[in-house]
């Protein structure tokens, strides 16, 4: 269902003109607020949350409609509970006795969830007959068509769609936020990057214009920017738990069937068996190299591999290629207090989705010719 109707090039391709939208309306309050640094992990987390709420409920949500905590707050919170380790997870016999309250905290925020999708759908059901036709479907309308239709291959009922619409938001919201945080963090480190990334983006679109999503593809470098800092943060550095189907024999390790495995993205991203100077922010090692980010080379797997790699991929990479190609294309950027660009701390916070320990700041100069 995601491949074929949720992420298929039709879709994300329809929901192009609510991206510009949204990102014009970023651009425009960072020109007008130039003195001063911008947090730009809490503006590039706002607009994921803002295109992805719209893109699955149809529109934005404010924070109290959801919980006094806030949408993002709650997710978070979610996260964090879902990523510490669960000591009944190694230890069954003692998962009954829930010492860590992490089974009483996650059903209280599933509670949570639960009361803001029944109220989505609700209004999605409500106002279905007097909707037009003919506007751009969200995800809830595609979904709840879906349920108890005949004439499709996905029977899903109204906890489905809950669980589907959930699993989107949750996975969709801070991964793309995180890689272009990353990948800013990386461009305000290597000034020399930066510049031929700006270098770039003035051959291919010109001062006198902003970026269209036509100009994504061609902006090679760019990629290889990408590439380069998601080899070095994967944002979910042990992807998600998979589980083996039978039993199998793994560089001579035997794995029993049902074992949960862990693969960590982050430790083979920067591992001297597979590249060179790992620890080395060079996009240009990805120059006539045909490695790419799709699961099929083992070396490079932020998105996962295989049936259960990351549906939202094209999505992803089409919001962080637009909204770094935007950033940079519109403002040149300046650390604050004087901070040189080696200086700039790189700590992580370890989560499923891992993103930066403090925010990123910094003072934009906007640098396009017209007004
Ligand atoms: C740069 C952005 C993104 C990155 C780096 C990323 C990465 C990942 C990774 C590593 C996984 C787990 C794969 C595995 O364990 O093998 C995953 C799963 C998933 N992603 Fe993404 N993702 C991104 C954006 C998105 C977006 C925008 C959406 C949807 C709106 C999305 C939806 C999903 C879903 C639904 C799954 C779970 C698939 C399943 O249940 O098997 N992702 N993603």
């Amino acid at each position: 269902m995601s491949t074929l109707v949720l992420f298929s090039n039709y879709k994300i391709t329809s929901f192009k003109s609510m991206r510009k939208e949204e990102l014009d309306l970023l651009i425009g309050f960072v020109r007008d607020n130039q003195t001063a640094a911008v947090d730009l992990s809490a503006k590039v987390g706002s607009l994921n949350a803002d295109m992805t709420c719209r893109m699955v409920f149809g529109k934005k949500y404010m924070d109290e409609e959801f919980d006094e905590r806030g949408f993002k707050g709650v997710i978070q919170e979610g996260m964090g509970y879902t990523a510490t380790p669960n000591l009944g997870d190694y230890i069954p016999q003692l998962a009954s006795l829930d010492l860590q309250g992490l089974t009483r905290k996650l059903k209280a925020i599933s509670k949570v969830y639960d009361r803001f999708l029944v109220k989505v759908i609700g209004e999605h059901v409500q106002s279905s007959s007097s909707r037009d036709e003919n506007r751009n479907k969200d995800f809830v309308d595609l979904l709840l068509s879906f349920m108890g239709s005949e004439e499709t291959e996905f029977q899903i009922d109204i906890e489905h769609v809950k669980a589907i619409i959930l699993d989107m938001i949750i996975a969709g919201i801070d991964t793309s936020a995180a890689a272009i945080e990353w990948t800013l963090s990386e461009l305000m480190k290597h000034p020399r990057v930066s510049r031929k990334v700006q270098k770039e983006l003035e051959n291919v679109v010109g001062k006198d214009r902003m970026v269209e999503e036509s100009d994504l593809d061609n902006l090679e470098y760019l990629d290889m920017v990408i590439k380069e800092s998601l080899r070095l943060h994967p944002v979910a550095p042990l992807l998600l738990p998979h589980e083996s189907m039978e039993d199998c024999i793994v560089n001579g390790f035997h794995i029993p069937k049902k074992s949960r495995i862990f693969i960590n993205a982050w430790a083979i991203g920067r591992d001297p068996n597979a590249w060179n100077d790992p620890d080395k922010f060079f996009p240009e090692r990805f120059v006539d190299s045909d490695i790419d980010l799709r699961g099929r080379d083992f070396q490079l797997i932020p998105f996962g591999s295989g049936r259960r790699s990351c549906p939202g991929m094209e999505l992803g990479l089409t919001v962080v290629r637009l909204v770094l190609a935007q950033l940079m294309h519109c403002f040149d950027w300046e650390l604050p207090d004087g901070t040189l660009p080696n200086e700039l701390e790189m700590t992580e916070h370890f989560g499923i989705v891992t993103c930066r320990a403090k925010h990123l700041l910094a003072i934009p100069t906007y640098r396009l010719n017209k007004s």
